[in-house]
């Protein structure tokens, strides 16, 4: 079998709090906790959680804008954190991320063309008229005319200038799109056709995306399969279908019970959950959810659970809801 496209291996990251030498065994954010996923080619994981969670670590660290505290990051078998400066360049190539504020991650003083070939600039020298055909197919690309081209991003509308972030990214025809909240401040309206911009880009150059979330409704539209993490932890890791139908993780149940139900045919779950999420620096022994859970155990209070698949292909954390059997496997990874 082929390796997947991407594969993350216990990925850990640990912020220091203090500086210098008392930095080494000083206290710590645990941002990111032992997350292991994988992409398959053409697929979309989304990654959702409240605020603070650890996705956007998660996305620093796959684009290896950051160093790992632990564990891997693999793209097609190839482990990231083993290459040089030129072999790093070439797989930046093939990964490529789109942010939430697609204002402050263009250059204001560049046009909208020569925001979108720059990367490609960075690889190879284009004549002017190569930049030209460049820019309008980019921009035809992601839904926007050529009379963009000469305009700064000051000029544009959020919906265009995140369009213009599309496109940059897709210049370097990458097989994977890191998005970060990348709809999270645009208007409905305009979210829904930026979702509906990126769904047919897949469709028509099977593209890979990782896009991270906080709103359900985004996730329930775009994603193929939902990791919903926890206090820098994966808690479910589901088909968007399955986990709409029936959250199994009680943390999962009570974020879904907590957003707004976009359907009114579709029936609220119970009450969502209650207290705040603990501090990443101190967090709670056991399964870090045991504090607001409804569920809780003693056992809870204790033993970490390990994401442990089910017989319908999830995989959850949970001593209660997926108890951890002798034929279960700890800590699998189910395939798109
Ligand atoms: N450079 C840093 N130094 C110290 N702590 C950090 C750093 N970056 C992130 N953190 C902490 O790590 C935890 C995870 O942050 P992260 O930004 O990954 O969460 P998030 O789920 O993306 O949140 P949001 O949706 O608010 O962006 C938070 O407690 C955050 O304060």
């Amino acid at each position: 079998m082929s390796d997947p496209l991407l594969k993350v291996e216990s990925l850990t990251k640990h912020f220091p709090l203090s500086a210098g030498i008392l930095k080494k065994n000083g206290p710590v954010v645990r941002a990111v906790e032992a997350v292991s996923f994988s992409v398959e080619a053409g697929e979309t994981l989304c990654i959702v959680g409240e605020s603070g969670c650890g996705k956007s670590t998660v996305a620093r660290l796959l684009m290896r804008l950051m160093e790992p505290t632990d564990g891997r990051v693999l793209i097609e078998g190839t482990d990231i954190a083993g290459l040089k400066k030129h072999e790093l360049r070439a797989f930046r190539r093939r990964m490529q991320m789109v942010f939430q504020d697609p204002y402050s991650s263009l250059n204001p003083r560049l046009t909208a063309a020569q925001i979108i070939t720059e990367p490609v600039e960075n690889f190879e020298r284009l004549g002017r008229s190569q930049r030209q055909a460049l820019a309008a197919d980019l921009l035809q690309k992601v839904g926007l005319g050529p009379e963009i081209m000469h305009r700064l991003p000051s000029e544009l509308s959020g919906g265009q200038r995140q369009r213009l972030g599309i496109a940059r990214a897709l210049s370097l025809k990458p097989s994977l799109i890191i998005a970060d909240e990348a709809v999270s401040a645009l208007d409905v309206s305009v979210q829904a056709q930026i979702l509906n911009l990126l769904m047919d880009l897949q469709q028509q150059m099977g593209i890979a995306f990782v896009f991270i979330s906080h709103d359900l409704g985004v996730v329930e539209h775009i994603g193929h399969r939902v990791a919903v993490m926890y206090l820098g932890r994966i808690v479910e890791l589901a088909t968007c279908e399955a986990l709409f139908a029936k959250p199994v993780h009680p943390y999962t149940e009570a974020l879904i019970a907590a957003a707004p139900v976009p359907d009114p045919t579709r029936a609220r779950l119970e009450a969502p959950v209650e207290g705040e999420v603990p501090s990443p620096i101190n967090p709670p022994t056991g399964c870090a959810f045991h504090p607001r859970c409804p569920l809780a155990v003693d056992r809870c209070r204790i033993d970490v659970p390990p994401l442990t698949s089910m017989a319908d292909g999830r995989a959850v954390a949970c001593h209660v809801r997926a108890p951890a059997s002798a034929n279960a496997q700890p800590d699998m990874v189910i395939a798109g």
